[in-house]
């Protein structure tokens, strides 16, 4: 995969930024009005699996559970109901998620049990880094914490900005910081959290996303999963205007990722239809766009095996999606 080279910050860009509320909301709702059934929601399901960071931020995560969520990642369905799909689980079984999320210091179990399982290369290593979720530690030490989640095989970063510098309209400052934590991932590449429910409006939430993939973000991601208000519609659209444009004036493509609070088959489906919409198809790949997201997977099994079987699933069945 390439990188976002990224620009010079350009303050007359920022200045000129205006998020239309009422248009906002239109568009959110002509999107509540449109689904998909049958056949497609099942191919969008599966879809789905495979643009998911499946992901554990816990302080109780130990290396079990980590191993465990590789596997899950590895085989995110049942065997039975892929193969009712006309799927088999090979080496070129592309239903496999996107990666896995893990805290710094869990990279190398997700490492460890990815190579044990030949996968490695297949589903990434991703970490979260600088101070996450809040950032509020010395910038020194946040781009250590990238250094060591790089070193022990972490192949994505998703950073955490420095909300206190979108809500003060330091735009230079945040841009520098976002820029040293891009050269510290080297040839990671890098996320970058907004934790847009935290950021006071939509127009902060709009420039905050371009001074972002100025500064050289891979992808531009809603949240932690741990503000109150985490993943909603509305900073998907506004991200993905900000992306849309970013890619008309420089030419480079810089994925999405909603996270936080994404739990079920329809919000997945939801923000497909959004990115489709928004940003066109050609963003629908794992390369451009990522769920961030612990609890989902199971509901889309259970939608499955409703699809394959006619019947809901029993609530163990899938306890662990
Ligand atoms: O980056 C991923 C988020 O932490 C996941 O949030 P979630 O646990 O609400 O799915």
């Amino acid at each position: 995969m390439d990188q976002n080279p990224g620009c010079e910050l350009d303050l007359g860009w920022l200045n000129s930024v205006s998020v239309n509320l009422a248009a906002i909301k239109n568009l959110a709702a002509k999107l509540e009005t449109k689904g998909v059934k049958g056949v497609h929601r099942a191919a969008w399901i599966l879809k789905s699996i495979t643009l998911i960071d499946l992901t554990t931020l816990g302080g109780d995560d130990t290396q079990s559970n980590v191993s465990r969520l590789c596997f899950k990642a590895f085989r995110p369905l049942a065997e039975d109901l892929l193969e009712e799909l006309g799927f088999h689980y090979n080496e070129s079984c592309p239903i496999h998620t996107a990666a896995v999320c893990v805290y710094p210091s869990k990279v190398k179990d997700a490492v460890q049990c990815l190579k044990q399982l030949g996968y490695y290369d297949k589903i990434n290593v991703a970490s979260v880094a600088t101070g996450f979720p809040c950032g509020q530690t010395p910038l020194k030490t946040r781009l250590e914490e990238i250094r060591y989640a790089v070193e022990n095989g972490a192949k994505e970063i998703d950073i955490v900005i420095n909300r206190s510098l979108v809500l003060t309209g330091e735009w230079e400052e945040l841009y520098r910081e976002i820029q040293q934590m891009k050269e510290a991932c080297g040839k990671a590449h890098m996320k970058s959290i907004l934790a847009t429910g935290e950021l006071g409006t939509l127009n902060n939430v709009f420039k905050a996303s371009v001074v972002a993939m100025m500064a050289g973000s891979d992808f531009i991601k809603t949240s932690t999963g741990k503000e109150s208000v985490n993943a909603t519609i509305n900073f998907g659209i506004v991200m993905s205007r900000a992306i849309k444009e970013y890619y008309h004036k420089m030419g480079y493509k810089v994925g999405l990722k909603p996270a936080g609070g994404i739990r079920t088959t329809s919000d997945a489906i939801k923000w497909l239809i959004l990115v489709k919409e928004v940003l066109g198809d050609e963003w629908l790949t794992p390369e451009l766009f990522r769920f961030g997201a612990s609890g989902l997977l199971g509901d889309l099994e259970c939608n499955i095996y409703e699809f394959v079987t006619g019947k809901c699933p029993n609530g163990y069945e899938f306890s662990m999606g």
